[in-house]
């Protein structure tokens, strides 16, 4: 039933790693480089592959899942922007909660608007604390939400935040910088979080670099999602993927 949120658990006990890649419905409508993209994330062992956009502008939503589902047995988890991103053709959902903000309708609103469509769909519905980080300029997320993302130097308002959202009852907690992001997710803001709560915690927004992925690991992400860099330099998951594998088999040597 909750198989995908279980597997992140497990592996958060186990103190292993997970890489997720992100794929923009509104940036793959080249098939051939869709296609392309998937077989290189089956390639490096990605773990999972989200989709999902602040916004789409055409109507392939779908067909982006179907192609990602015949080319590959990676999970396909939908990252929603709003109600309207659900295809049952996708294994799971991150059915996000905007807690960093105050817009009742990111918090609640699209929720009851999706309801009766996910509990009629077979796609296991993983309940996410989505908290935005300021990282500079307004990202995609934080303008289409309304919100005011979190202050990146104050790690207490964010750990009080995913602290509230556990207590709350949300199974997981993603940190994100916004897509494209000039500044990621400090380590500090990660490792408070990280520290105040038990749940897995995914960490986005910005990680163009190997450098960039290797702090948010040390300061404590279960989970990294890697998004533009990919659409410009593929070989980053390539080494993303190898630093990820030799964590976790470490953790099996020992
Ligand atoms: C209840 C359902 C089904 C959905 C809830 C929807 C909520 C609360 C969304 C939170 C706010 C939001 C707009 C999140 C967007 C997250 C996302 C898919 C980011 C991907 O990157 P983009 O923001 O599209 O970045 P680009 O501008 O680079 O394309
Ligand atoms: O595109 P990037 O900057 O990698 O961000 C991915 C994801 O965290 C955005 O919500
Ligand atoms: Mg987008």
């Amino acid at each position: 039933m909750n198989k995908l949120l279980n597997q992140l658990q497990d592996k958060k006990a186990r103190n292993e790693k997970a890489l997720a890649v992100l794929i923009d419905p509104d940036k793959s409508t080249d098939i051939g480089g869709l296609i392309r993209l998937v077989n290189l994330c089956v390639e490096n062992k990605v773990d999972y592959l989200l989709v999902g956009g602040s916004l789409i502008t055409n109507d392939n939503f779908s067909k982006v899942i179907s192609i990602i589902k015949s080319n590959s047995n990676i999970p396909v988890v939908i990252f929603p922007g709003n109600h309207i991103q659900i295809d049952s053709n996708a294994d799971a959902i991150f059915l996000l909660s905007l807690i960093s903000g105050r817009n009742a309708d990111f918090l609640i609103g699209q929720h009851v608007l999706a309801a009766p469509i996910l509990k009629k769909s077979k796609l296991e519905v993983i309940p996410m604390g989505y908290m935005l980080v300021n990282s500079g300029a307004p990202t995609s997320a934080s303008y289409m939400s309304n919100t005011v993302p979190l202050p990146s130097d104050k790690p207490t308002i964010a750990a009080c935040t995913a602290m509230a959202g556990e207590m709350l009852g949300l199974q997981t907690i993603y940190l994100d910088a916004g897509s494209g992001a000039d500044e990621p997710i400090p380590q500090k803001v990660i490792s408070t979080v990280a520290r105040s709560i038990e749940v897995p915690l995914v960490v986005g927004g910005g990680l163009n670099s190997l450098s960039r992925v290797n702090l948010a690991l040390e300061a404590g992400a279960d989970m990294v999602v890697i998004g533009n860099a990919l659409e410009k330099e593929e070989s980053l998951l390539i080494q993303v993927s190898e630093r990820i594998h030799v964590i976790n088999e470490k953790l099996d040597v020992h």
